[in-house]
C-alpha cells in the first residue's frame, strides 16, 4: 500500500528546515549505498551524526508520534533516524531495492525495513524531474508532493528518483519496521481502522456495532503484531 500524508510539516516548519539544510554540509550519497545500489546513486546527503541531521530528524520523529494517520498506516515498531538528501541538476537515484535489514547508526540495533518514507522538503515548482517512481503490482506510481507532505511505501518495491533537470530536490527519507511486517495484513488493518474512524463520526461512542468492530481490529492486531 502507498499512503500519502499531507502536511506532516507545516510550511513554516519546512521554511525553518530549509534555512538549516541550505547551510548544511552535503556529501556524496553513493558512499552510504549498498554495493548494488551504489552504482545507481548520484545524489548528496548529510552525515547521520551531523547536529543538523540529528535535531531536524528528532523534530520529524516527534511530529510523526503525534500524527494518527502515520501511526495507523505504519504501526511503527522502530523508525530509522531520518536522513536527508539533495538532488541538484543531473542527480538521480536509479532503480534499486532498499536493504532488508539495516543497522541503526551508532547502535547495535538493527531494523527490518518494512516501509520506506520520503518527506518532501522542496515545492514541486522548485525543480523539474526528481519524481519518486515506485513499481507496484498495479504499475508504476509517480510521486512528487508538496513541501511538508510525505509518502509511505513498501520498502520491498523497486523504486527510483528520476534525474533532476532544473533546480534542486531536498527531502528527508527513512525506514520503518512495523509491528505488522506483512504489507497485506497491515493494509487490511489500516482499511478497518479508517472505516471505524469514519463510522465513529455518526455514532455514539458506546454503539455496540462500533465496539464490536473496534474489538475485531484489536484482535486482528493482537494476532498479527510481533512485538
Ligand atoms: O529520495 C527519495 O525519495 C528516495 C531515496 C531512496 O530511495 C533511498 O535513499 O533509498
Ligand atoms: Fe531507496
Amino acid at each position: 500500500m502507498l499512503t500519502i500524508l499531507d502536511a506532516v510539516l507545516s510550511k513554516d516548519e519546512v521554511r525553518q528546515f530549509r534555512v538549516y539544510l541550505d547551510q548544511a554540509e552535503w556529501r556524496d550519497g553513493a558512499a552510504t549505498a549498498g554495493t548494488l545500489a551504489r552504482s545507481a546513486k548520484n545524489n548528496a546527503q548529510i552525515d547521520d551524526g551531523a547536529d543538523v541531521a540529528v535535531s531536524l530528524g528528532n523534530h520529524i520523529l516527534r511530529t510523526l508520534g503525534n500524527t494518527p494517520l502515520f501511526i495507523a498506516a505504519a504501526l511503527p515498531r522502530k523508525i530509522y533516524p531520518p536522513k536527508f538528501n539533495r538532488y541538484a541538476v543531473g542527480a538521480t537515484y536509479g532503480t534499486h531495492v532498499d536493504s532488508a535489514v539495516m543497522q541503526i547508526p551508532n547502535t547495535h540495533l538493527s531494523l527490518r525495513s518494512d516501509l520506506a518514507a520520503t518527506l518532501f522538503l522542496s515545492e514541486p515548482d522548485e525543480y523539474d524531474g526528481g519524481e519518486l517512481e515506485i513499481d507496484t503490482e498495479f504499475g508504476v506510481q509517480t510521486v512528487k508532493l508538496g513541501a511538508g507532505d510525505m509518502v509511505l511505501y513498501p520498502a520491498s518495491s523497486l523504486h527510483r528518483v528520476t534525474p533532476v533537470t532544473r533546480g534542486a530536490r531536498v527531502a528527508s527519507f527513512f525506514w520503518i519496521e512495523s509491528l505488522v511486517g506483512d504489507d497485506a495484513e497491515r493494509t487490511l488493518l489500516f482499511d478497518l481502522d479508517q472505516t471505524i474512524q469514519n463510522l465513529t463520526q455518526g455514532l455514539a461512542a458506546d454503539d455496540r456495532k462500533l465496539l464490536k468492530l473496534t474489538g475485531i481490529y484489536h484482535n486482528l492486531l493482537r494476532r498479527w503484531a510481533a512485538t
